[in-house]
């Protein structure tokens, strides 16, 4: 990793905060791992795609009821199985672990009712390590639901064709209900070209720009919202935490969390701004906020200071900072000052264990939906 994306070890920074939002360079969302992938691509696929992998396990039961699945994730209607907030900490992992029970039970009865099982095509290109630990997540948590997952890792120099003709077979593939593209690609792939590429109906991600088209527009459903922001807003309703009529400001304006995560706000009829590079006193605007949600990738960019006593904040950065004490030399922190801000906030995620493993979540949720809508099964 580069030791320029750890420059923070702890809140304290001298950099004034339009400083810390310009240029607004995003770290990626780092993952380092002493452990090696698993999986080994000594040679390139060639047409048509061959898959390193297939995996498949039964459902494992779960004390949650099958409706609150539905209409939590899907309709966000009110259910009876609220999360009570403690030491104001929004649990993601707690919440990410229920909703893997609600949809292992509902692949179960899918099975059982009409001997479908949902499946999960991903597809990673390159050797990213941090890359590699999310698709191998993803492939853990469909195997602890049920959901059969199917793998395409190509090599760092793949060309885009074949991620094109990976994904062309997937969407012909009847027992795949959901493709995603592990991001960020390859330097020399066009991003769009190969997200355009995926079929709408199968885009668990929600980044085609017809399903992002739809999600802006008033009177038009998406077939799917992508993961993280639908993460956030999940949260936010498992905790009963009200949206409607709130003053919110997403800080970071990205295509994947950003963007998406405002207009979900929005459709929950939140007012919302976002803070970006160019806005202008970033620190004022979302101290006025009643739900602030940070996606810049700046390690504890947001501060106490920033925060309106009371709110509520969703960290979505996961930023590596030098640690000494760690045997990793480094650990995880958000794009918010935890520490400041829990002292100011009513209800705040922590990093890790707050967005991370609801995006996951999400994904599964999102390809059990496509796998009920393909086979018109309630
Ligand atoms: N095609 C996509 N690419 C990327 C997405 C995405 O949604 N779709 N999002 C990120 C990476 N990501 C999933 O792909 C992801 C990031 C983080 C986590 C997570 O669980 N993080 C943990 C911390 C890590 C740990 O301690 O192991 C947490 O926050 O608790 C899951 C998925 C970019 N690419």
């Amino acid at each position: 990793m580069a030791a320029a994306s750890m420059v923070f070890t702890d809140c304290s920074s001298s950099t004034t905060a339009a400083a810390r939002l310009l240029p607004f360079t995003r770290t990626t969302p780092l993952l380092l791992r002493t452990t090696q992938y698993a999986v080994v691509f000594p040679r390139r696929f060639i047409h048509p795609p061959r898959v390193l992998s297939i995996h498949s396990s039964s459902s494992s039961p779960s004390q949650l009821s099958t409706a609150s699945i539905v209409s939590q994730t899907e309709k966000h209607e009110k259910s009876d199985t609220k999360l009570e907030i403690v030491n104001k900490r929004l649990d993601g992992k707690k919440v990410a672990e229920k909703i893997r029970g609600e949809i292992a039970e509902e692949v179960s009865r899918m099975k059982d009712a009409i001997g479908v099982v949902p499946g999960l095509a991903v597809i990673l290109v390159g050797d990213r390590e941090e890359s590699a630990t999310y698709v191998s997540k993803k492939k853990e948590a469909c195997e602890v639901v049920g959901i059969t997952s199917f793998e395409v890792h190509l090599p760092e120099d793949a060309t885009e064709q074949e991620v094109l003709d990976s994904i062309s077979g997937f969407n012909e593939d009847p027992s795949v209900h959901g493709i995603l593209v592990q991001l960020p690609l390859t330097r020399h792939m066009d991003e769009q070209n190969v997200l355009n590429a995926v079929s709408i109906e199968k885009d668990v991600d929600g980044f085609h720009p017809l399903n992002i088209g739809c999600l802006a527009m008033r009177g038009r459903e998406p077939f799917f919202v992508p993961c993280t922001p639908k993460g956030c807003i999940e949260l936010l309703h498992r905790y009963d935490i009200p949206i409607k009529g709130k003053r919110a400001v997403v800080i970071g304006r990205s295509n994947i969390v950003g963007m998406p995560v405002a207009l979900l706000l929005q459709r929950e009829d939140a007012t919302v701004s976002i803070v970006h590079s160019r806005t202008k006193n970033p620190e004022e605007l979302t101290k006025q906020a009643d739900i602030v949600i940070a996606a810049v990738g700046q390690a504890n960019m947001v501060r106490g200071s920033w925060i309106k006593p009371g709110a509520v904040v969703i960290d979505v950065g996961i930023n590596p900072v030098e640690d000494k004490t760690k045997r990793s030399g480094f650990r995880l922190v958000g794009d918010v000052c935890y520490k400041e801000a829990k002292e100011i906030a009513s209800a705040i995620t922590p990093v890790p264990g707050g967005v991370g493993p609801m995006t996951i979540a999400m994904l599964l949720t999102n390809t059990l939906i496509s796998a009920k809508r393909i086979h018109n099964f309630q």
